[in-house]
């Protein structure tokens, strides 16, 4: 096929993988960030509960080793490269070293299903900065669509959430109170994107699929200033809301990320699992998509699009696929104009 493309760029997060990693890591996630010291810390002991070693990093060797096989499957021979925006390997790393393989061009996965300033945005920035970094042989990069409504990641999310499911007894099923937790971020940053429209358009229709009515969406790992307002409300206030309602029973998906990482491990699964046993609310956690075989098709079907402009792009939903290229203002931290100058 006739394409501009010589290779696939994973663009992720990045974590720890041992104790000495855990301070390194958190100042790079929060240079130039408005949060306090406290939370650092606080994160940081996170971190060490479970010996320093975030899993997001073997997460994501795991889905590169999968869409291997998926890409080899269908005749896409294109290299997987991968950079990570906080930890090793880094992005400057990655794209010097495909500046010295001699790639020209490359097709960027972003491990965000969703468009917000943390998770469009701001890769986009980690990006162009590699790439000045790299120099003038660093490649160009293009960033594959937001995927919140494509049919694989909901097919993905909805077999998950069926596994979780199962851990009810059958009579129980329609009294399960479906509960859709995503990353909080500022009001502020909200204002700029189509985060919590896009997240909400995953959870109906996730639900539709699964025939579940009883579902709401709330947030979690709310970071930042207390001074600030984030998204709301937080998970733990959500289940004492539920439990004041008389719900018994509840399924926790976490759509707003795609791996069981140490948001999940610690904010879900530490953190709430506490406030429900207390509470004694039967809480299961459905896995995120991970390596789900409808979610690495779907990747290899976003690689497919763009090497071929005539193919068809797919989205369930009212909405539409995102369009390929960010429009110049998409996905701001703030709205400029609405900031005082002293500020
Ligand atoms: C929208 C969003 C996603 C989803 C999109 C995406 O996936 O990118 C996401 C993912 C993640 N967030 C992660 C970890 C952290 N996020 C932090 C801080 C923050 N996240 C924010 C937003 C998001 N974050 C924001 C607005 C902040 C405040 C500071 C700032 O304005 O940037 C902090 C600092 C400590 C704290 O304050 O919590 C940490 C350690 C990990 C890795 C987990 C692991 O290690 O396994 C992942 C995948
Ligand atoms: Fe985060």
């Amino acid at each position: 096929m006739n394409h501009p493309y010589d290779a696939i760029l994973l663009v992720s997060f990045g974590g720890p993988e041992g104790m000495d990693e855990v301070m390194p890591f958190l100042d790079n996630v929060l240079r130039g960030r408005n949060v306090p010291e406290e939370r650092k810390r606080e994160v940081a002991h996170h971190y060490e509960m479970f010996g320093g070693v975030s899993p997001i990093n073997q997460q994501n060797r795991e889905l590169i080793a999968a869409l291997r096989r998926e890409l080899d499957a269908h005749g896409i021979d294109l290299p997987i490269y991968w950079g990570n925006r906080n930890w090793h390997p880094l992005l400057p790393d990655t794209m010097r070293q495909m500046a010295r393989d001699g790639v020209r061009r490359a097709l960027a996965f972003v491990t965000s299903a969703y468009s917000s300033y943390s998770g469009c945005r701001q890769y986009r920035e980690n990006i162009q900065q590699a790439q000045l970094e790299a120099g003038p042989e660093a490649p160009r990069v293009d960033k594959i669509r937001v995927f919140y409504n494509h049919p694989g990641f909901i097919e993905a999310n909805v077999e998950r959430i069926r596994e979780a499911f199962a851990h009810f007894p059958e009579e129980r099923h329609s009294d399960v109170h479906l509960i859709f937790t995503a990353h909080s971020i500022p009001l502020a940053m909200a204002e700029c994107c189509d985060y919590e429209a896009q997240l909400l358009e995953t959870c109906r229709l996730v639900a539709e699929k699964l025939g579940h009515g009883s579902w709401r969406l709330v947030y979690q790992s709310r970071s930042g200033s207390p001074a600030q307002q984030w998204l709301e409300p937080d998970i733990g206030d959500y289940l004492r809301e539920a439990k004041n309602a008389g719900l018994k029973d509840v399924i926790i998906s976490p759509i707003g990320f795609i791996s069981d990482h140490m948001e999940i491990l610690y904010d879900l699964d530490t953190e709430a699992r506490a406030i429900a046993e207390d509470l004694g609310l039967n809480m299961v956690r459905a896995r995120t998509v991970g390596t789900h075989p409808a979610f690495i098709s779907m990747i290899r079907e976003l690689i497919a699009e763009r090497l071929d402009p005539n193919s068809q792009r797919r989205a369930l939903g009212a909405r539409g696929p995102h369009q390929d290229f960010c429009p110049a203002t998409c996905c701001l931290p703030f709205n400029p104009s609405k900031r005082r100058l002293h500020e």
